[in-house]
């Protein structure tokens, strides 16, 4: 088995005291710890303002894995992070082509900002190490580390969803972007869907064909691509949540509750999880059931996120003036229908809290995963478990086949789920939570490594390719 080299804009270096929010950071540090190896990425700090480029990856040992950091510049952040890779890549990707901005500068950045990973990497790697980039930040890099003549195997694994060719041919260099996909010889997608919405790319654009074995030809190069679909550590995640108990701040909350029923929401504040939908649909919810008023509290946890980015900032506001506008309108003096809270919460301690909820609300609008609903199902008491509330455009939907699924954008149509998730007996929880269950313990964040990487050590080491991938000009 060779070394695993894994490539990620976030690196969570172990620190004390911060849980990593974001389900790649979730999912890779179990695999990584798993297996060992080198993990590659932005250090999550930025450059004094005349540092100059970084020369060479700052290394930390923990656990078996070398963590290996490069800080970046403010104008490498703006353009390359908060821009194309958030204001481009991340909306586009999400079925939100509103919501797009697409600079030449921003582009440049992006580009600018892999070729240093590449030559800050490169110096790291082995001639036998297999090589694991991951997301929408770092597609080029490939192509980058093949120009300066890496010849080994390379992955790439997209945690979002590949978007269908209308919406991803709204990205001027959209060609230039699937182009780079083809420097690598294994890319995985979360879903069926997103590999169906990349063939129908391929196919339209005349760039190449499926073999009869299942991989693609694309601009000459052959690549196996495939739905990997990312898991959570399933039972150490049950186990955790069950013995929950003996956490400090699930005793609190629960405590708190009374007996009222518990709903609970858990995302980064981000316009793709639906989370003003969620509230306003359950606001219609306690319109609509006022028998339910004062017998619930639905607890929303929402950590800030990509604060930089106006997008993010414009819809803190909208979703704090939601939740101001409920608690305003249904609270008594003593009950608050919504407890919004703007922290990140210790993975331990949500484990606990999913597993005294008798909803969980997992409503993205687009989520190319969404590892919350994984952990809810995981985190539940096989006796009395909880129903999950499942967007059908989350990647999870096409998995958990047991959750009520809802489409987000009918509000009225997700209260209506919410009432009968509520009212549901004890029989029909436990049937759609056991095959659940089953599903993700079987395909578990071990099994999505195994097979990902089994895939990967299966193909041929690519020949190095000509010339680097030209940014739009
Ligand atoms: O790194 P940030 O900008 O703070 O954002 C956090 C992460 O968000 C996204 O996560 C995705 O990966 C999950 C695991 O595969 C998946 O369940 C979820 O649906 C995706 O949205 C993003 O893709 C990561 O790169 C970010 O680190
Ligand atoms: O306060 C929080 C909020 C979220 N998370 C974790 O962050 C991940 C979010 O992953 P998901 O795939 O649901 O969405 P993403 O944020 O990656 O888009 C999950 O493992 C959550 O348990 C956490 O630890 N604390």
């Amino acid at each position: 088995m060779s070394r695993l080299v894994v490539v990620s804009n976030r690196v969570p270096v172990p620190t004390p005291g911060t849980p990593p929010a974001g389900g790649l950071a979730v999912a890779l540090s179990g695999a990584m710890k798993a297996r060992g190896g080198l993990w590659f990425g932005w250090s999550g700090r930025t450059l004094p303002p005349d540092a100059g480029e970084p020369r060479a990856a700052e290394l930390t040992e923990s656990e078996g894995v070398t963590y290996a950091v490069v800080d970046l510049s403010e104008r490498d952040l703006d353009d390359y992070y908060a821009g194309f890779s958030n204001r481009m890549l991340w909306p586009l990707f999400h079925y939100r082509m509103d919501l797009t901005e697409f600079t030449r500068v921003n582009l440049a950045g992006y580009h600018r900002v892999n070729r240093l990973f590449s030559r800050l990497l490169a110096p790291q790697i082995a001639a036998d190490d297999a090589i694991w980039v991951h997301d929408y930040h770092l597609i080029p890099l490939a192509a980058e580390l093949r120009s300066i003549g890496c010849k080994n195997r390379m992955g790439f694994f997209l945690h979002i969803p590949f978007p269908p060719p209308d919406i991803l041919t709204v990205l001027p260099n959209h060609a230039d972007v699937v182009r780079s996909l083809a420097a690598y010889d294994v890319v995985g997608f979360q879903t069926p869907i997103d590999v169906e919405n990349f063939e129908t790319y391929v196919r339209r654009e005349k760039i190449g064909r499926r073999l009869p074995d299942g991989r693609f030809v694309v601009h000459g190069r052959t690549v196996r691509v495939e739905a990997y679909p990312v898991g959570i550590e399933t039972q150490t995640f049950a186990d955790v949540a069950a013995a929950s108990e003996r956490n400090a701040l699930v005793r609190r909350t629960k405590e708190s509750l009374g007996d009222r029923k518990l709903i609970i929401g858990v995302d980064r504040l981000d316009y793709s999880k639906g989370i003003a939908e969620r509230i306003q649909a359950f606001e219609t919810f306690l319109l609509l059931d006022p028998e339910w008023r004062g017998r619930c509290t639905y607890l929303q946890i929402t950590p800030k996120s990509r604060g930089e980015v106006p997008e993010y900032a414009a819809m803190e506001r909208e979703v704090a003036g939601l939740a101001g506008r409920i608690n305003g309108t249904f609270s008594e003096l003593d009950w608050t229908p919504l407890r919004y809270v703007n922290r990140t919460v210790g993975r331990n301690a949500l484990a606990g809290l999913y597993r005294y909820a008798r909803v969980g609300l997992v409503t993205p609008l687009r989520d190319g995963m969404n590892l919350v609903a994984k952990e809810f199902v995981a985190a539940q008491d096989p006796e009395n478990p909880g129903v999950l509330l499942l967007s059908r455009f989350a990647g999870a939907a096409s998995e958990l086949d047991g959750a009520l699924l809802t489409n987000p954008y009918d509000v009225d149509g997700t209260a209506g789920s919410i009432a009968r998730a509520l009212d549901m007996p004890l029989e029909e929880r436990k049937d759609r939570w056991s095959s659940m269950f089953e599903r993700i313990l079987e395909y578990d964040v071990a099994w999505w490594c195994r097979s990902f990487l089994d895939a990967l050590e299966n193909e041929e080491a690519a020949p190095p390719q000509a010339g680097r991938i030209a940014a739009v000009s």
